[in-house]
């Protein structure tokens, strides 16, 4: 990891009130700057409640959330602040939605920001396009589809223009063909300067997205770094009972004189066909 870090939790203790266990003790993690992370893990290993802690809206026990070097406190204006700083989009859209209709929600963050009414016009439009949502811009969220009510609740998140934008299971209710469009959205957010962090335990999404991966098995980060360094251990994330993503294991179970020379491992069915349309099988 070469970039500087964004959010840092140090040494974070965090349990759910009426329980004797932590979910997490002394947690420390980094997300970079502009490095696509990926926290894989699976159901119940911690992930939405990183991501719970790391927006602020609950608060650690003990250590630290760490925004550019600074350690964040609980007081009222920071975490007004630490809100337009880090977005969330929840794995259940439902649980996010508040307003009658998709304009009327995609406006509600800049309301309470008491932008003005010009600004707030201007910001949902801009959000209405960049989201695809025109169509549907005046229709009642109750009338929505899962996926579209995804991609309101996203739209809704990025109209506040957060640094860091954390996406909790991103892929959950979308078929493959909406999985291809998060995927370009995704890279419209990260080209408007926006970090971004998923939790998922979709390990070909991730897999095909991320340049960073860090495992969480039971609240406790087991191991990190690039997809080179974290799927070449196969025996650990099956024991977890995680696995490897497809096209990794597709490719290490062809035999070594028939896999080409190259730089990286194909991430996608796209970069698969190239290498072997320029590298044909002996
Ligand atoms: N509100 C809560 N009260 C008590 N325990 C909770 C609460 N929310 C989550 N937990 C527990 O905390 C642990 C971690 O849950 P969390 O939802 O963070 O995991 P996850 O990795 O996001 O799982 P999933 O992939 O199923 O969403 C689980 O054991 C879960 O039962």
């Amino acid at each position: 990891m070469d970039n500087p870090s964004l959010l840092e939790l140090r040494d974070v203790t965090y349990h759910y009130s009426g329980q004797s266990q932590g979910i997490f003790e002394q947690l420390s993690l980094t997300i970079a700057h502009h490095q696509r992370t990926a926290i894989l893990g699976h159901n119940g290993s911690g992930k939405s409640t990183l991501f719970l802690l790391m927006t602020g809206l609950y608060p650690v026990d003990r250590g630290a959330i760490v925004w550019q070097g600074n350690p964040l406190d609980y007081q009222r204006q920071t975490l007004k602040q630490w809100r337009q700083n880090v977005g969330l989009a929840f794995q259940n859209p439902e649980h996010q939605l508040v307003a009658g209709t998709v304009a009327e929600d995609i406006s509600y963050g800049l309301c309470n920001l008491k932008l003005s009414k010009p600004e707030i016009g201007y910001r949902v439009e801009q959000a209405i396009a960049d989201f695809q949502l025109t169509e549907i811009a005046h229709t009642p969220l109750h009338h929505l589809s899962l996926g579209q009510k995804r991609r309101v609740a996203l739209a809704g998140v990025m109209v506040l223009n957060p640094q860091l934008l954390l996406l909790d299971e991103p892929t959950a209710y979308l078929d493959p063909q909406q999985g291809q469009t998060l995927l370009q959205e995704l890279h419209k957010i990260e080209q408007k300067g926006t970090t971004i962090a998923i939790a998922t335990h979709n390990l070909d999404f991730a897999y095909q997205w991320a340049d960073w991966f860090i495992i969480l098995n039971q609240g406790k980060l087991i191991l990190e770094g690039d997809a080179q360094t974290v799927f070449s251990q196969q025996q650990l994330l099956t024991e977890i009972g995680l696995g490897i993503p497809t096209l990794w294991e597709a490719w290490h179970s062809l035999p070594p004189s028939f896999r080409p020379q190259v730089r990286q491992i194909p991430r996608t069915l796209k970069e698969w066909k190239s290498i072997f349309n320029q590298s044909p099988f002996p």
